[in-house]
């Protein structure tokens, strides 16, 4: 396959443009519908109602206390004990704290478990995407979506929205109490608010715009950190560490910048609020200050009035705080519901166990066994390249039990022929069959059992020695393992490891050489036992003693599985029982080597190129149609 680092220019095309991750910020900002936010809270809603419920007993027990007050003077005037109603006033002091800290406790939990519930959903859905939806996204900004985001919308639950659901109530008791104390006061004071909500309202909408885009710019930094990390001898080959590391400080630059332009907005809203509970405390001073002087007002009920003014203070500001956040959080949900409606590797639909499907070509004559795979009329182009198909019209077989090749330049889609043998993507037209299956009529997981894909890169996990090798099967024996070492060639390299099979082999297998990392990636499918071998281009980075040595162990597992390889090299497939040529997504020639090299062609063309022995010289008719 070719090697395609995500965040390629080739990958950023097709990026869709609410994908987030690449270059946008210029995109409008998304955010979740707060219903669906809510949603989210609601497998919490037992412990939601608890902690409203507590948050009603905490709003009425501070209402309760300008009353109280207001008692206290009533009493004092008449000259009437008042030990008991201050006893009674701390009382409610207490309460109301106990109740507060018992509600903050509920209301982190149901944030805590909202972000585990987001993560885990997050997380079943990443792996389970078709291949094509990883293109579109940058691993970083997945990362950062996964991580930061979700904790965005943990701050706009547990604090926001809960701190709301508390804020509306002492709110709106506030207002009642206020209302049936002096209606004219309250009028002053809900007109300066009113001047503050419709300040906050505005400022909240480009609080959301500043945060999404720092939660981007965020996603991006993330992105150009994995892709600089993935390749970081490249970097440092190329000397390009300067280079990436002004890209990498420019995304820093950009989230700092919408941070500040978002700290600078959130400041607003404080003295906003301040500054309009203040003119109503003014207000509400001289006016109320000359009722008490010309007596249609007594001084316990101003005394009350203001505190409720003080409390409506505090939920006031919380409020208008907390609806900025709120609005934050729904940005960040958003970016986290894009990921959650993806959709998912598509399942045949569940039903008796599907027999294998009539082959609908009458078996070659000199077809021996039945088919491990075949392919029929397969066509295939990747996603958003629909107009340049990869795959044309392509069939062949491969008998159970046999060793086939896959010859053909680079880029005529050998790669891409595996790729849809394991699944990782569907073809447009015609059929892949694996042991006479239909693999779409497959459940994925049957046909990845099926199959041991040694692929290209021949990927090597952070981890041991130990757990690369028995990634595919991880109840895999000792006695298993040092079998496929010794297959491999690898248990001398094993044994000089400092702690043998528990070495770890570094991220990425840093700490192995090429020729090594192909080899444990050879030994982990030996391991698996597959039906059904792919090996693509495994023995690039091997010396001639370990590719032959190889090749020995591929012809001993052809007698108890399919064997198809991809190689480039065509002295490591010369005794294979049938080599397919392959050209331009089409199979253009098949038969054995010695067959081959005596046919005028491409495989005797790349024969000679090679300089294996040949018949002599054939002009390559291929040459022409490429
Ligand atoms: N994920 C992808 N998205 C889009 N195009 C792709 C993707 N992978 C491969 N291609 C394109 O499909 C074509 C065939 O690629 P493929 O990797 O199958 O060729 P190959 O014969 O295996 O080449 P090589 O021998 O160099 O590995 C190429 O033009 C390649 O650019």
């Amino acid at each position: 396959m070719t090697a395609r680092p995500e965040g390629s220019p080739a990958t950023e095309k097709r990026q869709t443009p609410a994908a987030g991750g690449g270059g946008e910020g210029q995109e409008d900002v998304v955010a979740v519908p707060l219903r669906r936010l809510l949603a989210y809270a609601r497998p919490h809603a037992p412990v939601l109602a608890l902690a409203a419920l507590l948050s009603c007993m905490a709003a009425v027990v501070e209402l309760a206390q300008p009353l109280v007050v207001k008692q206290v003077f009533s009493q004092l005037s008449d000259s009437r004990p008042v030990t008991a109603t201050v006893l009674l006033i701390v009382g409610l002091f207490l309460a109301e704290a106990l109740l507060g800290s018992v509600q903050s406790y509920l209301l982190g939990r149901i944030g805590e478990g909202v972000v585990l519930d987001l993560r885990t959903s997050l997380v079943r859905r990443l792996l389970k995407w078709p291949m094509a939806t990883y293109a579109r996204h940058r691993s970083g900004d997945l990362i950062s979506r996964v991580s930061a985001d979700t904790t965005a919308v943990h701050g706009a639950l547990a604090s926001s929205l809960t701190e709301t659901l508390a804020g509306v109530l002492t709110f709106a008791g506030s207002l009642v109490l206020m209302l049936m104390l002096d209606p004219l006061l309250l009028g002053l004071t809900l007109g300066c608010l009113l001047i503050a909500s419709v300040s906050v309202f505005t400022v909240s909408v480009r609080v959301m715009k500043a945060t999404v885009e720092a939660q981007r710019a965020v996603g991006r930094l993330g992105a150009g950190l994995e892709r600089v990390l993935r390749a970081i001898r490249t970097v440092k080959l190329s000397n390009a560490e300067e280079r990436e590391e002004s890209a990498l400080i420019s995304e820093s630059r950009d989230s700092y910048l919408a941070g500040i332009r978002q700290a600078k907005l959130q400041a607003l809203i404080h003295p906003v609020t301040a500054l309009s509970v203040q003119g109503s405390l003014v207000l509400v001073l001289g006016i109320g200050g000359a009722r008490v002087a010309n007596g249609t007002m007594e001084l316990g009920e101003l005394i009350a009035f203001l505190l409720y003014l003080m409390y409506l203070a505090v939920p006031a500001t919380t409020l208008f705080s907390s609806f900025t956040d709120l609005q934050a959080g729904r940005a960040a949900l958003a970016r986290v519901q894009e990921l959650l409606d993806e959709p998912l590797e598509t399942e045949p639909p569940a039903g008796p166990a599907a027999a294998p499907d009539p082959e609908p070509a009458p078996p070659s004559p000199a077809r021996r066994r039945p088919s491990g795979i075949s392919l029929h009329g397969v066509t295939f182009a990747y996603p958003g390249r629909d107009d340049r198909p990869t795959l044309r019209d392509l069939g062949f077989e491969v008998p159970e039990l046999s060793r086939t090749a896959l010859v053909g330049p680079s880029g005529a889609g050998k790669s891409t022929v595996l790729s849809l043998i394991g699944r990782m993507y569907d073809a447009d037209r015609g059929a892949v069959r694996l042991l006479g299956r239909d693999v779409t009529r497959m459940p994925l997981k049957e046909v990845r059992d099926l199959i041991g894909h040694v692929e290209q890169e021949s990927p090597v996990m952070a981890g041991t020695l130990r757990s690369n090798l028995t990634y595919a099967h991880p109840d895999a024996t000792d006695a298993e393992i040092a079998e496929v070492l010794a297959r491999t060639n690898l248990t001398e390299f094993a044994d000089s490891l400092p702690q043998g099979l528990e070495t770890e082999v570094g991220d990425g297998g840093i700490l192995v050489s090429g020729g090594q990392r192909q080899r444990i990636a050879i030994a982990r499918m030996l391991l698996k036992r597959p039906r059904i071998l792919l090996l693509d281009e495994v023995t690039s980075q091997m010396d001639a003693e370990n590719e032959r040595l190889l090749n020995e162990t591929l012809k001993e597992a052809a007698a108890s599985c399919t064997v198809l390889v991809v190689a480039h090299r065509l002295s490591t497939i010369q005794d294979a029982d049938q080599i397919l040529v392959m050209d331009a997504g089409r199979i253009i020639q098949t038969g054995t080597h010695d067959h081959l090299i005596r046919e005028p062609g491409l495989y005797a063309h790349l024969a000679r190129t090679q300089l294996l022995p040949t018949a002599p010289p054939q002009p390559d008719p291929s040459a022409a149609a490429r």
